[in-house]
């Protein structure tokens, strides 16, 4: 994997994204524990168990954590985004590229938040990446989508490309669909864990005991990702290979149509989309006031 050169990364957040992140850049080799500075808000025993388990560099101080860092990665919940970034415009280097992780917040909100801090003189346009990377990062199996702010540079976008590509797997996008990538694949897991649940609880429900149920679906789930990853066929055929005329699947398949499976999940999708541009118009309003 293409390792980032000498590039210092700064963390502004330490939370369970960010420690994925750092995992997945240590593991593979993608940059070196020195290279990593993470910072939080206040939350000091957590700092020592990253220092830990990792090697990173860790600072009470956003101040000593990003001072000198090439990129700054963003990692605070999206309400926090505003506060953080006032707090860090005065003191980080006027050429440092910045990759947002939080859902909802746009390029224009992030861009505004740093150019109209109090005692920040540089109004200059900045070069930030937003992206949406979901919790399969901790296995390095994230699907994650981004996109770059007019003044960022091709060498930024390759940058950029290394460092989530060491989660998984990083696809550039329009700022527009950012949304759309947050209520698909940002939330995603939580729908195949919901649907994990809700078979293992079935297999309980026919007789099966909850550890042979938990088996049984862990290793179908991983089984018909690997199908689909390895693109055997289209899911629509697959699904159909499965389906013996008359048979077994034929009506369980139709009792989940009889309940609007399909429907409901375009519909969840739509509503997370929906929620992320929500968050997104919250925090643009509070950084606007504040
Ligand atoms: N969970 C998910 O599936 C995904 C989440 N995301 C996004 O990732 C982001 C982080 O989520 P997650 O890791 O779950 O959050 P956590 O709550 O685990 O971590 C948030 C971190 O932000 C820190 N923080 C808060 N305010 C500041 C500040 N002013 N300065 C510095 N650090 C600050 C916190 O520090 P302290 O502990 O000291 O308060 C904490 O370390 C969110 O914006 C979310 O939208 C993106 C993709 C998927
Ligand atoms: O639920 C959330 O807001 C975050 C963003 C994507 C996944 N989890």
């Amino acid at each position: 994997m293409k390792a980032l050169g000498t590039l210092h990364l700064g963390f502004l957040g330490a939370g369970a994204i960010a420690e994925a992140l750092i995992r997945g850049l240590t593991t593979t080799g993608v940059a070196r524990p020195e290279q990593i500075h993470v910072t939080n808000r206040g939350n000091r025993s957590r700092l020592e168990e990253l220092q830990l388990r990792y090697g990173v560099n860790t600072y009470a101080l956003a101040s000593d954590a990003l001072a000198h860092v090439d990129v700054i990665l963003i990692c605070t919940k999206p309400r926090d985004v505003p506060t953080a970034l006032t707090t860090i415009a005065p003191f980080v280097p006027r050429d440092v590229l910045y990759v947002s992780i939080a859902a909802g917040v746009s390029i224009a909100t992030i861009e505004s938040s740093l150019t109209t801090a109090k005692g920040c003189l540089d109004r200059s346009r900045k070069r930030i990446v937003r992206a949406m990377p979901n919790t399969s990062s901790v296995v390095l199996c994230s699907a994650t989508g981004y996109a770059l702010s007019h003044a960022c540079t091709p060498e930024d976008e390759a940058v950029v490309r290394t460092l989530l590509s060491a989660v998984g797997r990083a696809y550039p996008l329009d700022e527009s669909l950012l949304n759309a990538v947050t209520g698909l694949s940002g939330s995603g897991p939580a729908y195949v864990y919901y649907l994990a649940e809700a078979m293992t609880q079935g297999g309980i429900d026919v007789g099966l005991d909850p550890h042979t149920a938990t088996e049984l679906v862990v290793e179908t789930l991983f089984g018909a990702a690997q199908m689909l990853r390895e693109r055997v066929a289209p899911p629509t055929a697959l699904r159909k290979q499965v389906t013996s005329p008359n048979g077994t699947t034929m009506a369980g398949l139709a009792v989940l149509d009889a309940y609007s499976f399909t429907d409901a999940v375009r519909a969840a999708i739509k509503r997370a989309t929906e929620r992320s541009a929500e968050l997104g118009d919250e925090f643009t309003r509070e950084a606007q006031e504040s």
